[in-house]
């Protein structure tokens, strides 16, 4: 069924499975369909009106200034600060005694907050870090709940529980970030070498249209956006990874062997064609964003389907990515669909892990390069396997994440 349309008694929904109708939605036409503003509403009290969350010319402009802090020669640049990073965690996980348990989804949410810290403000928080990544998970985690009063479409002055009980951890977050962006004007202004982080980088980007810098505001807003954006998606996939390594051994040494021949800690590469196919087939089975709204401003025809002005449109990258007609055993976790010349046979507007169209998610190549060096530096040095007994199932947050975490056995492989 490439399209289903139901009528809620809140609103008219459809369901986009369709790649030519997904095609239509998100580039052809995608004037008609910004982003639905519900989904807005219950992320701008974390997120600000960044580019994540604003729509039209606002987003536009956003847009504009903020793609080259993702261009792949900036992506290449940050490739050193995500390598210390990982090879730190793996230092703390030599700690651990050999065999021992690990909830590497906890582990994983961690690692993927310090490379944001680390590529974000170069030198960390340097103070209240653990702090400041609990109250940010915390944040999330409070306001990743859809509330009722958003549901309904209630004016914003009317308190939302979420909200409140995310208030105190909020109040906290803003008070680190602003102190941290006030101390690099501070040393900006004194005349001295700007690190080479994403901070620096958005306190002198100018739009390239106009001249015009960042607002204060807009600077906030997208520093936690790349937070809210970058941490939990990356972690999710990461820990979905291993999962699947541990249900797939022969996979498991095929990516052991490439890391151990290309893969050079002081000197990462991203350039390992398995592991990553291995990634995105894994990103294909479980996709941190498992669906995407818009919402159609005039009538339209989508796919043979009418569909009316108001109508919420759903493509949902879990059914997509599964869908009997899109794919050969579309269960079977087969990494070969995306090595070689067998790449081209997937339909553009089939495989959406990180969305399509101007809207496709801008930390796609930084996102990609991290699990990469992160894999590399991990499976290296240990195995993961999954604890005995232990319940391994999807839940929708924010993101599509294992609901119980993710228990592993982790030994090391070179004694
Ligand atoms: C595996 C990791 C990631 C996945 C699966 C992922 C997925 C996505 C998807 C599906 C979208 C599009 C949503 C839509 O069209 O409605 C998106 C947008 C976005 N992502 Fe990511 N993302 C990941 C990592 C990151 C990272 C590391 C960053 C930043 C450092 C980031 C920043 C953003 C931003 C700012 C947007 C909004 C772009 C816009 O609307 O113009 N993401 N992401």
């Amino acid at each position: 069924m490439p399209i289903q349309v139901r009528q809620t008694i809140v609103d008219k929904r459809a369901l986009v499975c369709d790649p030519a109708g997904i095609r239509h939605v998100f580039l052809d036409n995608a004037k008609n369909y910004p982003k639905n503003e519900l989904q807005l509403r219950m992320l701008r009290p974390a997120l600000g009106a960044g580019v994540l969350t604003s729509n039209g010319e606002d987003w536009r402009r956003q847009r504009r200034i903020l793609a080259p802090l993702f261009s792949p020669q900036q992506i290449q640049v940050f490739t050193a600060a995500k390598a210390r990073v990982a090879a730190h965690a793996v230092e703390r996980l030599r700690q651990t005694q050999d065999g021992s348990f690990v909830d590497m989804s906890l582990e994983m949410g961690r690692l993927t907050l310090e490379m944001l810290e680390h590529t974000l403000f170069s030198q960390g928080l340097g103070r209240d870090a653990s702090e400041f990544q609990h109250a940010i998970t915390r944040y999330f985690d409070t306001l990743g709940q859809l509330d009722a009063f958003d549901m309904l479409g209630l004016p914003d002055f009317l308190p939302r529980l979420n909200r409140l009980r995310g208030r105190a951890t909020l109040k906290f977050s803003a008070r680190v970030v602003n102190d941290i962006i006030a101390n690099r004007r501070h040393l900006l202004a004194s005349g001295a070498d700007a690190p080479p982080d994403i901070l620096t980088l958005l306190l002198k980007a100018q739009d390239p249209d106009t001249g015009r810098f960042i607002s204060e505001q807009e600077l906030r807003d997208n520093i936690v956006t790349f937070i809210g954006a970058g941490h939990e998606t990356t972690a999710n996939a990461l820990t979905w990874t291993l999962y699947i390594l541990s249900q797939a051994p022969d996979w498991r040494a095929r990516v052991e062997a490439e890391i151990d021949a290309c893969f050079d800690p002081a000197a990462p590469t991203a350039h390992l064609p398995v592991t990553k196919a291995v990634v995105e087939e894994t990103m294909r089975l479980y996709p941190p964003v498992s669906m995407m709204s818009r919402v159609a401003l005039h009538d339209d025809m989508v796919a043979g389907t009418a569909i009316r002005a108001g109508t919420i449109v759903t493509v949902a990258p879990y059914v997509l990515h599964r869908h009997q007609t899109l794919w050969n055993d579309p269960d079977v976790f087969d990494p070969e669909r995306f090595l070689g010349a067998n790449r081209s046979d997937i339909d553009r507007y089939a495989y959406l892990p990180f969305g399509v169209g101007s809207r496709v998610c801008i930390g796609m190549g930084f996102a990609m390069s991290e699990m990469l060096v992160i894999l590399g530096h991990f499976l290296r040095e240990f195995r993961f396997d999954l604890a005995p007994g232990h319940p391994v199932a999807p839940e929708v947050r924010l993101t599509m994440r294992p609901a119980h975490g993710m228990k592993m056995r982790v030994r090391k492989r070179q004694a």
